[in-house]
């Protein structure tokens, strides 16, 4: 079975909870406790393959600009970057959240696109839109990641889609992952053979 690892980041209040148990329950509840890092469970199958998914929904800490960060993005295969479409502050940080990903995974992002997903929540809140749908797109773009806009409280189908896309995208990253490794480690194999039986032939 597949362990996939997927984290939750985003400003205090913008849905990441909501979203992820809608997710999980098909369900909006309205309050979520907040005070705790979360690690949930889920066993499902995608494509025929039985999957472990792990999602990490850490508790926000009230300073939008300190870094809660470096451990799930470590961790994470995947991620879900998450604000709420009437809070600018919120999408500043989500804009934050992303260069932070970026450069701690740079490395990693050269050779492909991180599994990640921008997520406008609260998107049944549009009259009081303060971060137009454009400006969502244009910030995924700019860090070459999958952009919706949801309403947890209102949609479970895009959500399920957006989560489901996300799992596609993180197998795919992890069986690029496996093959490069695999690949790298056959040619410092081969070199090494090509270093001692190749000397060894030079000197007979
Ligand atoms: N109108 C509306 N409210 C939402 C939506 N999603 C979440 N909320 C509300 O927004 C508030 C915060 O939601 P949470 O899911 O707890 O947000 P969070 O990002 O997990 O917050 P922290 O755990 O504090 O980081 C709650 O009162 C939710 O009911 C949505 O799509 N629409």
């Amino acid at each position: 079975m597949n362990d996939i690892k997927l984290a939750l980041l985003g400003s205090e209040g913008a849905g990441k909870s909501a979203v992820l148990v809608r997710f999980l329950t098909k369900r909006f509840i309205g309050e979520y406790a907040s005070n705790a890092n979360s690690l949930y469970h889920k066993r499902l199958s995608i494509e025929g393959r039985l999957l472990h998914l792990e999602v990490f929904d850490p508790c926000s800490q009230s300073g939008e600009s300190k870094c809660i960060l470096e451990e799930p993005v470590e961790w994470a295969d995947g991620f879900i970057v998450v604000y709420n479409i009437s809070d600018q502050m919120s999408f500043l940080n989500a804009q934050n959240i992303l260069c932070q990903i970026k450069e701690a995974r740079g490395e990693e992002m050269d050779k492909m696109d991180i599994p990640i997903c921008l997520v406008g929540n609260k998107q049944d809140l549009c009259h009081a839109r303060q971060v137009f749908e454009e400006e969502g797109y244009a910030l995924a773009q700019e860090h070459r990641c999958h952009f919706q806009e949801v309403s947890a409280a209102e949609d479970y189908l895009e959500i399920s889609n957006l989560f489901t896309k996300l799992i596609r995208h993180v197998m795919d990253h992890l069986k690029y992952r496996a093959d490069l490794h695999r690949y790298s480690g056959s040619k410092s194999i081969a070199k090494l053979i090509n270093n001692v039986f190749g000397k060894r032939r030079k000197s007979v």
